[in-house]
C-alpha cells in the first residue's frame, strides 16, 4: 500500500477532451495542475488561446492551468498523474516518459495486439507503482463545465485511492472510491463496444426495445468478462459498467454510439472515421476484447457481433439476426 496522503500538485497526461476536462477538475478540486500535451505546437497554440480548439473548443482554460509539452515540466512535484492518452497510444507514451507519481489511468480499452487493460499496460511500464483507475459516465464537455457527475477511483491500493477520491473530489464531482480496478477497467472498455452495437440498431431503424435488449445482455456478457478477470459482477452494476453504458448507450453526445448510429444507417467504417479527429475507443477494443475474452473461455456475443460488422464480416441486419437466432437459454 502507498504512503500517498495528500495532493497539492497533479500532472494531466494526455491533452484530449478528457485530459482537458480532468485537469479543470483537478484545478477546481484546489490541486496546481500541469496539462501535457503531446504536439509542442498544439500547447502553444492552447496556452496562447486559453483554449483546446482541436479537442474541447470554447471552454475556457484557466491562467492557472499549466499547459506543456515537456513531461518533465508537467510532472514537476506531481504528486498524482491522471493518465488520459487513448488505449491504444498509453504504452508508446509511457516508453518516453520519466519516472511518474502514484497515478490514475482514466483511458477505457483494451490495447489491440497484446490484448492489455490500461492498468496492466501502466504495471508493466512502471512495475510496483501505486495506481488505479479513474472511470464512470462522464462526457468532458459536461465535465469541463461543471455540471454534476461521479465516477469511481478503483485501486487495490486503499490509501491511493481514497486520498485520490477525496482530493480530486468537488459539489459537482463526486468520486466514489473502489477496490475492484478490474471491474472498472472491464465496465469501461466494454461499455464503448455495447455503444457502438446500441448506435447500430438505432441507425438501422431496429426500435428501442432491441437497443434495451442488447444494453441488458451487454452488461450480461461484461460482467462474465469482468468475474473470468478477477473483478467483481456487482462492479459492473455499478458507475463504471451500468452507469457508462446507460450514458454513452443513450446519450447522443457519445463517439461510439454514433459511430454505430452511422454504420447502421449504412454508412462505410472507414468514412465514418475520417470524417473525426477524436478517439473512438470501441474500434480497436471490439477485437481485442473478443481475444481476451476467447483466451479465458469466456463467450461475448454481442461483442462478436460488434467486431464482424467492424470488420466488414457482417452488416448491421445480419448481425442482429444472428444474435436474435443464438439457442434459447435461461437469463443467468
Ligand atoms: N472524451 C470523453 O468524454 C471521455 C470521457 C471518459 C473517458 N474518456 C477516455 O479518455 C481517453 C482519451 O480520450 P479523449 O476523448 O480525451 O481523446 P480525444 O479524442 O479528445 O483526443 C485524442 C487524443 O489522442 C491523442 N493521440 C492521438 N494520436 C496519438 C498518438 N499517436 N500518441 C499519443 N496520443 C495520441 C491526442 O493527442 C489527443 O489527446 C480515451 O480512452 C477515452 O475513452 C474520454
Ligand atoms: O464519447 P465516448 O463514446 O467515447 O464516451 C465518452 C465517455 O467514455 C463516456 O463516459
Amino acid at each position: 500500500m502507498s504512503s500517498f496522503r495528500s495532493i497539492g500538485r497533479v500532472a494531466v497526461i494526455g491533452a484530449g477532451a478528457w485530459g482537458t476536462a480532468l485537469a479543470l477538475q483537478a484545478l477546481r478540486a484546489g490541486a496546481a495542475t500541469a496539462l501535457w500535451a503531446r504536439d509542442p505546437d498544439r500547447a502553444l497554440a492552447m496556452r496562447a488561446a486559453r483554449e483546446n480548439a482541436a479537442h474541447l473548443p470554447g471552454q475556457p482554460l484557466p491562467a492557472e492551468l499549466r499547459i506543456t509539452a515537456d513531461a518533465g515540466e508537467a510532472l514537476e512535484g506531481a504528486d498524482l498523474a491522471l493518465l488520459v492518452v487513448p488505449c491504444q497510444h498509453l504504452a508508446g507514451v509511457l516508453a518516453a516518459f520519466p519516472p511518474l507519481p502514484p497515478s490514475l489511468v482514466a483511458a477505457k480499452g483494451v490495447e489491440h495486439g497484446t490484448l492489455r487493460l490500461p492498468l496492466e499496460i501502466l504495471a508493466d511500464a512502471r512495475p510496483g507503482l501505486p495506481a488505479g483507475v479513474l472511470s464512470g459516465p462522464n462526457f468532458a464537455r459536461e465535465v469541463a463545465q461543471g455540471l454534476p457527475a461521479a465516477a469511481v477511483v478503483a485501486s487495490t491500493d486503499e490509501t491511493l485511492r481514497q486520498d485520490a477520491a477525496a482530493c480530486l473530489s468537488t459539489a459537482g464531482f463526486r468520486l466514489y472510491d473502489h477496490d475492484d480496478p478490474v471491474g472498472a477497467e472491464v465496465g469501461g472498455a466494454a461499455k464503448n463496444v455495447i455503444a457502438i452495437a446500441a448506435g447500430a440498431v438505432i441507425g438501422a431503424g431496429l426500435g428501442e426495445n432491441a437497443r434495451a435488449a442488447l444494453v441488458t445482455r451487454g452488461l450480461a456478457e461484461i460482467a462474465r468478462l469482468a468475474v473470468a478477470l478477477g473483478g467483481r459482477a456487482e462492479t459492473v452494476a455499478g458507475l463504471s459498467g451500468l452507469g457508462d453504458l446507460l450514458l454513452t448507450c443513450t446519450g447522443g453526445s457519445s463517439r461510439n454510439f454514433s459511430l454505430g448510429l452511422a454504420l447502421g444507417q449504412g454508412r462505410q467504417l472507414g468514412a465514418i472515421l475520417a470524417e473525426r479527429n477524436s478517439v473512438t475507443e470501441g474500434v480497436a477494443t471490439a477485437p481485442a476484447m473478443l481475444a481476451r475474452a476467447a483466451a479465458v473461455g469466456v463467450e461475448m456475443p454481442i461483442t462478436a457481433a460488434v467486431a464482424d460488422v467492424l470488420e466488414g464480416r457482417m452488416d448491421v441486419a445480419g448481425a442482429v439476426e444472428q444474435l436474435m437466432n443464438r439457442p434459447l437459454r435461461q437469463e443467468v
